[in-house]
């Protein structure tokens, strides 16, 4: 439905980050921080409150530079935020259009997977919080990226809505796709690494310059 199985030729590290440091304001948030994801991978990234789990995917996302470091990305990669960022006026159609555009996935699968096919019709605005949830996400299915980088896609949803998600993103990996997910609670997910970044907050402001 959406990447398909790696091709023997394809290297399998989809993304390699080396010692990427970023500093927001004048506060070092990541330190050396590097991590690296293969075809089939899950990483589950944790850390209290404020440790930079968001600003991590921002700059893997290519949203914010770092400061130092490198990032190594092998194929296309779709970001989810905390932002649902749908067009309130449009229908959930007319916003999974805009992104099924730019990918290769089944809208009616996605829909279907989703349990939103009955909500098709209805103007963004009008959606639950769940609903527009659920439809962010159905944005990075319809992408077609083989890397997800989920900013606590749970938010939310009810239990039913969770366990989709788990057997989508079971599925998209045993496609060949890989995921890194920031989340504050457990996910239906096998077989996933964990990364944990610790919280830098108390430590004493660093000046750039
Ligand atoms: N625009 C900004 N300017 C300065 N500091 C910022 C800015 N945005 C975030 N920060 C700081 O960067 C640090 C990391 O924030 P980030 O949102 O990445 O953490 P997080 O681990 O995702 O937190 P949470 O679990 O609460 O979502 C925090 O200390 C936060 O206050």
């Amino acid at each position: 439905m959406t990447t398909q199985p790696p091709d023997p030729t394809t290297p399998s590290v989809l993304l390699d980050v080396r010692d990427i440091t970023v500093f927001r304001g004048d506060r070092l948030v990541l330190d050396d921080v590097s991590l690296s994801l293969a075809h089939g991978d899950a990483m589950i990234l944790t850390g209290p409150n404020g440790a930079g789990k968001s600003t991590l995917l921002r700059t893997i996302a290519g949203l914010r530079k770092p400061d130092g470091g490198t990032i190594e990305r092998y194929g296309a990669l779709a970001w989810l935020g905390h932002q649902d960022a749908l067009k309130p006026g449009l229908t959930l159609a007319q916003n999974l259009a805009l992104a099924d555009r730019l990918g290769s996935g089944s809208m009616e699968d996605v829909l279907e997977a989703l349990d939103l096919a009955f909500l098709t019709d209805l103007p963004a605005r009008l959606l639950s919080s769940g609903q527009k949830r659920r439809a962010a996400f159905a944005r990075v299915m319809l992408s077609g990226a083989p890397l997800w980088l989920l900013d606590e896609p749970t938010v939310g949803l009810d239990v039913a809505s969770i366990e989709r998600l788990g057997a989508i993103m079971a599925k998209h990996r045993d496609n060949g796709g890989a995921m890194i997910v920031t989340t504050h609670v457990p996910l239906p997910l096998d077989n996933t690494r964990s990364h944990e970044l610790p919280s830098l907050a108390h430590a004493e402001p660093l000046w750039l310059s």
